[in-house]
C-alpha cells in the first residue's frame, strides 16, 4: 500500500501581499489567503484526499491555513503536531524589507542569490533588531545554536529533515495520510529531498500558496511518481507569480 503525503503551503499572507521578505516574522493570512486556505480544504474533500494527522510549523499563517482547510473538509478534529523545524526559512537581515526595493538596491544577481541559491544565506539579523525572534517564548526550548539568525536552503534542509524522519515518517509508516502545512522554502526543502532535485536546479522550484500537493510514497518513503497539485492550472499560475516577486514594482 502506498503512503499518502499532502503538502500545503499557507495561503497568501499580509506580507506576501505587501511583497515583504517574511521568514520567521509571524504575520497572518490576508483575506485572499484565508479564501485560498478554505478552498484547499474543499479540494481535499472533493478529491477524497483526507488527512488523518496534521503537522504544521509554529507560525500563525500555517496554523490558520491548516485550521481553515481542515474545517472546510470537516476534519477540524484530526490530531496535530507543530514544530519550529517546519518553519519558513529564516531570512536574516532581509526580514521586513521590500523585495522590489531590495532587488533594485543590490541588483538582480545578489537578490536571486539570497532568495534561491542553495547555500548563500542573507546577512544575519541582530538579536535586538525589530524583526528578530530571539526571546519569543515559542522558541524557548531551542538551544542558542539551534536558534537561527539567518538561513540558506541548505540550513533549512539540515533542521527540517530530522523532523521528517523522527515524526512524519512514523505517521506514514502507521498507515496514516499525513498533511504537512508549512512554507514556501521549508516545502522546497522537503520537495528537494523527495524528488532528488540537485543543488542548482532547486533554484527553479517555486511552491504556490494554498494548493495541496499530493505524493504517493513507497515503503522507502520516497515518491512512486511525481507529486500532483489538486488544481494544476492554479498551481502553475501561483508558482509563476512567486518566481516573479520583486519584478513587478
Ligand atoms: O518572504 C519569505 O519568507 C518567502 C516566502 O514568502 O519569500 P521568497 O519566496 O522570496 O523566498
Amino acid at each position: 500500500m502506498p503512503h499518502t503525503l499532502i503538502l500545503l503551503r499557507h495561503g497568501e499572507s499580509d506580507w506576501n501581499q505587501k511583497n515583504l521578505f517574511t521568514g520567521w516574522v509571524d504575520v497572518r493570512l490576508s483575506e485572499k489567503g484565508r479564501a485560498e486556505a478554505s478552498r484547499a480544504g474543499v479540494l481535499l474533500a472533493e478529491q477524497g484526499v483526507l488527512p488523518d494527522v496534521l503537522h504544521t510549523s509554529v507560525l500563525t499563517r500555517a496554523i490558520q491555513t491548516a485550521n481553515l482547510a481542515l474545517d472546510a473538509a470537516d476534519l477540524a478534529w484530526i490530531p496535530v503536531r507543530r514544530s519550529w523545524r517546519l518553519n519558513e526559512r529564516h531570512y536574516g537581515a532581509l526580514q521586513g524589507l521590500d523585495k522590489a526595493e531590495t532587488q533594485q538596491k543590490y541588483g538582480n544577481e545578489q537578490f536571486m542569490l539570497w532568495r534561491r541559491s542553495f547555500d548563500v544565506p542573507p546577512p544575519p539579523l541582530d538579536d535586538d533588531a525589530e524583526w528578530s525572534q530571539v526571546g519569543d517564548p515559542r522558541y524557548a526550548d531551542l538551544t542558542d545554536d539551534q536558534m537561527p539568525r539567518t538561513e540558506c536552503l541548505k540550513d533549512v534542509i539540515a533542521r527540517m529533515l530530522p523532523y521528517w524522519q523522527s515524526d512524519i515518517v512514523p505517521d506514514l509508516a502507521a498507515g496514516k495520510t499525513v498533511l504537512v502545512t508549512a512554507h514556501g522554502n521549508s516545502l522546497r526543502a522537503l520537495v528537494k529531498h523527495l524528488d532528488g532535485i540537485g543543488d542548482d536546479d532547486i533554484a527553479e522550484l517555486n511552491i504556490p500558496t494554498g494548493i495541496p500537493l499530493v505524493y504517493e510514497l513507497g515503503d522507502d518513503f520516497m515518491p512512486l511518481g511525481p507529486g500532483r497539485y489538486l488544481d494544476p492550472e492554479a498551481a502553475a499560475a501561483g508558482a509563476a507569480a512567486v518566481a516573479a516577486q520583486g519584478d513587478k514594482k
